[in-house]
């Protein structure tokens, strides 16, 4: 491959050559993402006399009738420390904005693209120098916020429970979503207590989030990439690590205060008393601890934050989960501990894009956007398995949806 090319370039999903609709932007502390529409011009437009999407938009405004979109709904995730991959692929895709501005000539034309998290702010020179794109800023918990109820109420299955490897899907009642606690697990976390569309207050946050897990687990196991350090997770055992319970009690539970010989006392406490150096220690252990020690940690501090507002439900989100097993079993089994069972930990099937989705639902100078609003998009169960986020960084997830104008 030409080193002068991003990895991006030529690598092309052939059903990029659709047109782009609209697009929005997240570019976070550690990950950037895009949602975007994509629709082929051929066959876009359903059951208005075969006319243009454009035309189709326009006649069934104002009126009673239906126009029906068909396209793909597209997520896509680039390291944030690698923003230029991003950059050269929004340039190489071809853009065309509220159906009727091409990116042909960056510089000539200012094109808005909707953008959250705080790369909106960091890199708006970038984008407008090299793109010749705006980038119309949106609050990021807004953002949170709007994309998770958008996603909860539109996208069949969107939710789901994870226990003892057990993946079980939730139908969402429309009318008993809220109130709900939203958790998103990024570089930092933040907790929001959400309450309707529009209505919520971030309550807590921590530092201490995928940032670190990914940060320290870097320092202490020398992996590369945040998937090598997950795949280590997977294989650990962290009770050499992690001082137990029973390591502290002679191997029996302190049942009188309900901890069992198997709960962890003390995150990587087993350490301190080993004679041991950093090289002593597996790779896949040092991973597994840390996974935990973060996992649970964000868990019980969500659970008190249901607490404090008697929350039932709380959702996270964020790519730090990654739809990992042993991430979900953990934060699950803090919940259920914690609250005694009283309180359930969900999962979003698009945890990462709940920013980029509720930019992307911003945006007010498309015609995408009028013909979303009030609408739904419906998905096949049989794509939903297929648009897994899980996977390798540059992999491209689509979900096949209609957008109906009514
Ligand atoms: N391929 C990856 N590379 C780096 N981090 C990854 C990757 N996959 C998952 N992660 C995890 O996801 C986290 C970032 O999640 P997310 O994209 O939701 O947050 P962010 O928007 O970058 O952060 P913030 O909202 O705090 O600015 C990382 O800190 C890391 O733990
Ligand atoms: C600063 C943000 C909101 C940026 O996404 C996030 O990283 C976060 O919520 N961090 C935790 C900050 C805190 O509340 O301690």
């Amino acid at each position: 491959m030409d080193p002068r090319k991003s990895e991006n370039e030529g690598n092309l999903d052939p059903d990029q050559s659709g047109l782009i609709y609209q697009m929005a932007l997240d570019i976070g502390g550690s990950l950037a993402k895009l949602v975007y529409f994509t629709y082929d011009e051929d066959c876009a437009i359903e059951g208005k006399d075969g006319m243009s999407p454009e035309k189709a938009v326009a006649k069934s405004k104002g009126s009673k009738s239906c126009a029906v979109l068909r396209g793909k709904l597209n997520f896509k995730i680039f390291e944030t420390s690698k923003i230029n991959d991003c950059l050269e692929f929004i340039k190489s895709v071809k853009l065309r904005l509220g159906g009727c501005q091409r990116q042909e000539n960056p510089g000539s034309q200012a094109i808005a693209v909707k953008a959250t998290g705080g790369g909106a702010y960091k890199y708006t020179d970038l984008f407008k120098e090299r793109l010749g794109i705006n980038l119309d800023k949106e609050d990021e918990m807004d953002c949170l916020v709007a994309g998770a109820n958008f996603l909860l109420k539109a996208v069949h299955q969107e939710a789901y429970t994870y226990m003892g490897g057990q993946k079980q899907f939730m139908d969402v009642d429309h009318n008993d979503l809220y109130p709900y606690l939203l958790v998103s697990i990024g570089s930092g976390v933040s907790m929001i207590k959400v309450e309707g569309d529009g209505k919520f207050e971030r309550v807590s946050g921590t530092s201490i989030g995928g940032g670190t897990f990914w940060g320290l687990g870097k320092l202490l196991t020398k992996c590369k990439n945040f998937d090598e350090l997950l795949e280590l997770s997977y294989q650990g055992n962290n009770r050499v690590i992690d001082m137990l319970v029973g390591d502290i009690y002679g191997g029996t539970d302190y049942s009188k205060i309900g901890l069992s010989s198997t709960t962890i006392a003390s995150s990587f406490g087993k350490v301190i008393s080993n004679d041991k150096e950093i090289e002593d220690y597996k790779a896949e252990d040092i991973a597994r601890s840390l996974l935990r020690m973060i996992s649970n940690n964000i868990g019980q501090i969500s659970y008190l934050n249901a607490l404090r507002f008697g929350l039932k439900r709380i959702f996270f989100g964020g790519f730090f989960i990654r739809s990992h097993p042993f991430t979900m079993d953990t934060i699950s089994v803090a919940v259920n501990f914690w609250s005694k069972g009283e309180a359930k930990a969900l999962f979003l099937q698009h945890e990462g894009f709940l920013g980029a989705m509720g930019a992307f639902m911003s945006s007010d100078q498309h015609e995408l956007k009028k013909l979303l609003e009030n609408k739904a998009v419906h998905q096949q169960a049989s794509s939903i398995k297929a648009c897994a986020i899980a996977g390798d960084l540059h992999g491209d997830e689509s979900i096949e949806c209609c957008v109906y104008s009514v």
